[in-house]
């Protein structure tokens, strides 16, 4: 094969192995920069699992007015009370599963933590997440 059939041969080659891009745009690998701050081994999966099972979380046996008062009473590790649109809920089992990590939850433990909670969880449904630590409505007095 003459040079000149040669270099129109591997032209040819790299124009076929190009690959096909959107607008020519770049294309760059996607990668999520959300850094996830639980702790190993708790993941959503095991949380979903737990609360599934029915066990009981909350520390209570039966919901009951919760005070607020009562509610800056649970602010510690062991014993983690947050409420969260109107409703109080014993996070402490849940605070090692919290993709933001746990000391986000500790952080505001004891506190009614809605207006906080609101802004990173357009789509969280607490309620639903956290059935089984509910316990209960957060009251004036
Ligand atoms: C009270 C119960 C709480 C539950 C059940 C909960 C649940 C979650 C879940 C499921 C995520 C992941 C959301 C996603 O990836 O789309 C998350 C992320 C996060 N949470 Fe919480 N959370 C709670 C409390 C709090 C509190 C009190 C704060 C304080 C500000 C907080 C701050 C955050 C932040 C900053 C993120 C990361 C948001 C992002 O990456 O865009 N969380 N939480």
């Amino acid at each position: 094969m003459s040079s000149f059939l040669k270099s129109l041969f591997s032209k040819q080659e790299a124009t076929k192995e190009e690959p096909a891009r959107a607008g020519g745009e770049k294309q760059t690998k996607r990668k999520s920069k959300k850094k996830q701050k639980n702790d190993p081994g708790c993941t959503q999966e095991k949380w979903d699992a737990l609360v599934e099972s029915g066990e009981n979380l909350s520390g209570v046996a039966e919901p009951f007015k919760v005070t607020m008062e009562e509610l800056k009473k649970h602010n510690t590790k062991d014993d983690c009370w947050i409420a969260v649109r109107g409703k109080v809920y014993n996070v402490t089992a849940y605070a090692p599963y919290h993709p933001d990590g746990a000391k986000k939850i500790f952080k505001h433990s004891g506190i009614d933590a809605t207006k906080q909670y609101m802004k990173a969880h357009a789509d969280v449904n607490e309620e639903e997440m956290l059935r089984t630590c509910y316990v209960g409505p957060l009251v004036d007095s």
